[in-house]
């Protein structure tokens, strides 16, 4: 199939860039949600609010769904995130996410005969080895899920390796702030009765949370790589961890969880210490060894990548800490993270197919492209808008800008993070006259939103609005057009309904608006016939703004030329 578009008959006019503005997890909220926890609506953006109005006025304006079927997520109420967003914006068709395929090759038990799965966790087995699995344990569905595990420490007991070890990373970023010992207890249920009909003995070796132990992104933070991999591999926890009479080593997960709320009330699962589990000599129960598998069970990729390069780096070909001695293991992920790149090299199903991205389309059309975010946030303008594919689709006429973000994503202290130097360079990429199409992710909404900090949450929504008055005023000086988005919500629900700190994404839809100060009534948003708009909607109107009609397997435009 050719990469060519059709141009559009009437094709608008305008001078300046085309550009995609989207606000991370600024949603518009659920009716059933809490409205007292709609920081978006409290901070009453004055700017972004104008801009919406004058939208709705002209005809250039709708609510896009952003969750469950309409990204290709198996549920309908699943939330939506960041990944699934993106890769639906910058591919313009809805595809069968990680999430579903995963429990399709464990429904159908293909995952268990190919060959991710035999050349690890059996081959392990087959010589009495160990199999481990670590990950993001909790039902969020967003980077993994808790009955995937179970699946698949049943179909590792089948082989009967030696022992089962599970290193959990607690969530609360994905579910609820506290919530932790709700998936631990479900695990330790799992892992006693899997040891109870088979006879392998299955249990929990070390965990941590999952902000603070493995699961860095984008380079951020490798310190958070390290201390996931000493507590999984060597069954260590760094002697910086041993503050204010925590341990570090204890009994079980439990025990260490609850010794840590005690000493730390103010930190949520997200940032819990590490912990390793110690038997009645105070030995690790199940550091890696030669021979062993090791199972990365988190589906998604941004925060997988770090820790598998860590697994499988050689000797000399990793410098971003020290590994120590590194054990012979066979290291698989659930899923393939980067098909570009082939990280991991092993794994246990095959990714979606996200092909025929707008990125190629416009590259193929010679558009000039330039995408900008801060670090926390730019492989998803990058990587998920181009199909999880790192790297340039073409190098001579795009660019990708990245502003290195505070390491810490724990932001409430600094809500607006990196949000002026974003737009100081997104003015003038505008205004260079250089670029078509530019597009641009403006993390605060989100990150923010993950601390569940109402009031940080105010602040940050107050000061994006002022960054986006620049931005407007850059457009309209340029004559260009711009689209303002969201690729799920968070903001929106910063409170759940008993009042009490939500850090999770919602289900609620994202606002699409368009700003076009040169408009002439050339064309409308206009959903009609469209069961369920959509935000992989927006790679459709991206090519129409650009004078080109979509192909036709993409999802249809919400824009209709007059
Ligand atoms: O990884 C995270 O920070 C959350 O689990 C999901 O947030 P994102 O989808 O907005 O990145
Ligand atoms: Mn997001
Ligand atoms: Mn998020």
């Amino acid at each position: 199939m050719s990469l060519s578009l059709s141009p559009l008959a009437n094709p608008i006019k305008r001078d300046g860039p085309v550009v995609l503005c989207i606000l991370d997890g600024y949603g518009i909220q659920s009716p059933k949600a809490n409205p007292e926890g709609d920081a978006i609506v409290a901070a009453n953006p004055e700017t972004i609010n104008g801009m919406i109005a004058e939208a709705k006025e002209r005809g250039l304006y709708t609510e896009l769904a952003a969750h469950g079927h309409s990204v290709g997520l198996p549920d309908a109420d699943d939330m939506g995130n960041s990944e699934v967003g993106h890769n639906a914006m910058g591919a313009g068709q809805v595809v069968a996410q990680g999430a579903k395929l995963v429990n399709v090759a464990l429904e159908d038990g293909s995952m268990f005969s190919a060959n991710g799965w035999t050349s690890t966790v059996k081959a392990a087995a087959a010589k009495k080895g160990r199999v481990h699995f670590f990950g993001l344990l909790s039902d969020g569905n967003i980077h993994s899920h808790i009955d995937q595990l179970e699946g698949m420490v049943k179909g590792a007991a089948r082989e009967s390796p030696s022992a089962i070890f599970v290193h959990p990373l607690i969530d609360g970023r994905d579910v609820p702030p506290t919530s932790g010992l709700i998936y631990i207890a479900k695990l330790e249920a799992i892992l006693k009765a899997v040891t109870e009909e088979t006879g392998v003995p299955a249990m929990i070796a070390s965990g941590g949370g999952r902000m603070h132990c493995v699961m860095d992104r984008y380079g951020s933070n490798w310190s958070i790589v390290e201390r996931g991999y000493n507590h999984i591999v060597h069954g260590k926890v760094d002697e910086a961890e041993l503050v204010s009479g925590y341990k570090g080593y204890y009994t079980s997960a439990e025990e260490a969880i609850t010794h840590a709320r005690e000493l730390f009330p103010e930190k949520q699962d997200q940032f819990n210490p590490p912990f390793v589990c110690v038997d009645a000599d105070n030995k690790p129960l199940g550091p890696v060894r030669d021979g062993d598998a090791v199972v990365n069970f988190n589906f998604r990729g941004d925060r997988a990548v770090q820790i598998t390069k860590a697994f499988e780096a050689p000797e000399g070909a990793f410098d971003h800490f020290d590994r120590g001695v590194i054990p012979a293991c066979l290291y698989a992920g659930i899923l393939e993270y980067d098909s570009e790149a082939g990280i991991p090299k092993t794994y246990l199903c095959p990714p979606p197919s996200i092909t025929r991205v707008l990125s190629e389309y416009l590259c193929a059309a010679e558009k000039k492209c330039y995408a900008i975010a801060e670090t926390h946030k730019y492989g998803h303008v990058t990587y998920f808008f181009n199909g999880n594919r790192s790297g340039y689709i073409n190098e001579e006429i795009e660019s990708y800008n990245q502003i290195v973000s505070e390491p810490n994503e724990m932001i409430e202290g600094h809500p607006e993070m990196m949000a002026e130097e974003v737009t100081v360079d997104l003015v003038a990429a505008i205004e260079s006259g250089k670029w078509d199409f530019v597009r641009v992710n403006y993390a605060n909404p989100d990150m923010v939103g993950h601390t569940g900090n109402f009031d940080s949450e105010v602040r940050c929504v107050k000061f994006l609005d002022q960054c986006m008055k620049r931005v407007l005023a850059a457009v309209e000086k340029m004559g260009g057009v711009l689209m303002l988005t969201a690729d799920h919500g968070n903001g929106e629900e910063m409170m759940d309904k008993k009042g009490k700190p939500k850090t999770s994404h919602t289900t609620g839809a994202v606002p699409f608006a368009i700003f076009d100060p040169k408009y002439q009534n050339e064309y409308k948003v206009d959903t009609t016939g469209i069961e369920t708009p959509g935000i992989a909607s927006i790679a459709s109107v991206t090519m129409n703004l650009l004078g080109y009609k979509q192909p036709e397997f993409y999802e249809p435009s919400v824009v209709t030329l007059e």
